[in-house]
């Protein structure tokens, strides 16, 4: 294999950012509009992703007039009632239009920026790639084959809402990723989004700054 074929062929990939929770660990905001060190969290999701996909799809429930600012596209929950992330997953599957889709979280403002290449140099033969940090998997930062949909949507009408069994039946990649477990920290309540926010004005990072 030549160097050339690990990169990420863009036209191939679309991009997804998880954002149609309910955050009621955050008093019921819609955490992808949630400020951080003064952008919406959503933008922050986006970086990784931009320029480096055929097209970004937004999954979220609430404020769609607010996320298209972020997206090509903003897209709800195929089925109503906030039955979880992998709901999201599919309802992004079903809308996308390129063989493989990038997923990840609206609420981990500090992915690494080159997430996508080394999701797709790692993915090997598997269907189905996430991002490991040395300790713990991340799910809902994956790299997932489109032709999947099908079988998920079968999955969830059989009742199926847990991500990592789903995974489980399918061909599944665990990428490692040296950063550690900081670049995967998401945000669940309001003082972990003050915590890490205090750390990232420390200057741990700079976040390249970015408009819709
Ligand atoms: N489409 C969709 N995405 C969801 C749903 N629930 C969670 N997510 C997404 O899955 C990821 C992880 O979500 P959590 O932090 O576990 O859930 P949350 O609803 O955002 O927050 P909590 O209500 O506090 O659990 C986030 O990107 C959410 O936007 C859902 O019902 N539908």
């Amino acid at each position: 294999m030549d160097k050339f074929s690990q990169v990420p062929p863009r036209h191939q990939i679309t991009g997804l950012i998880l954002a149609g929770g309910q955050g009621r660990r955050m008093g019921g905001l819609d955490k992808g509009l949630v400020e951080f060190a003064g952008r919406p969290l959503v933008a922050h999701a986006r970086a990784p992703l931009a320029g480096r996909v055929a097209e970004l799809l937004i999954n979220a429930n609430r404020h769609p007039a607010a996320y298209a600012a972020w997206a090509d596209r903003v897209v709800a929950d195929r089925e109503s009632g906030y039955q979880g992330p992998l709901m999201g997953i599919w309802s992004g599957l079903c809308a996308a239009t390129t063989p493989w889709v990038l997923v990840v979280p609206c609420d981990s403002p500090r992915l690494p920026m080159d997430l996508l290449e080394r999701l797709w140099a790692g993915r090997g033969e598997a269907a189905i790639a996430t991002a490991f940090d040395g300790q713990r998997d991340h799910p809902v930062v994956a790299l997932i084959r489109r032709d999947l949909a099908d079988d998920l949507g079968r999955a969830l009408a059989a009742g199926e809402r847990k991500i990592d069994r789903w995974y489980a039946c399918h061909s599944w990649g665990r990428v490692p990723f040296d950063e550690g477990p900081e670049a995967f920290a998401n945000l669940n309540t309001e003082e972990e989004r003050r915590c890490l926010e205090a750390r990232r004005a420390a200057g741990d990072r700079e976040v390249p700054h970015e408009s819709p």
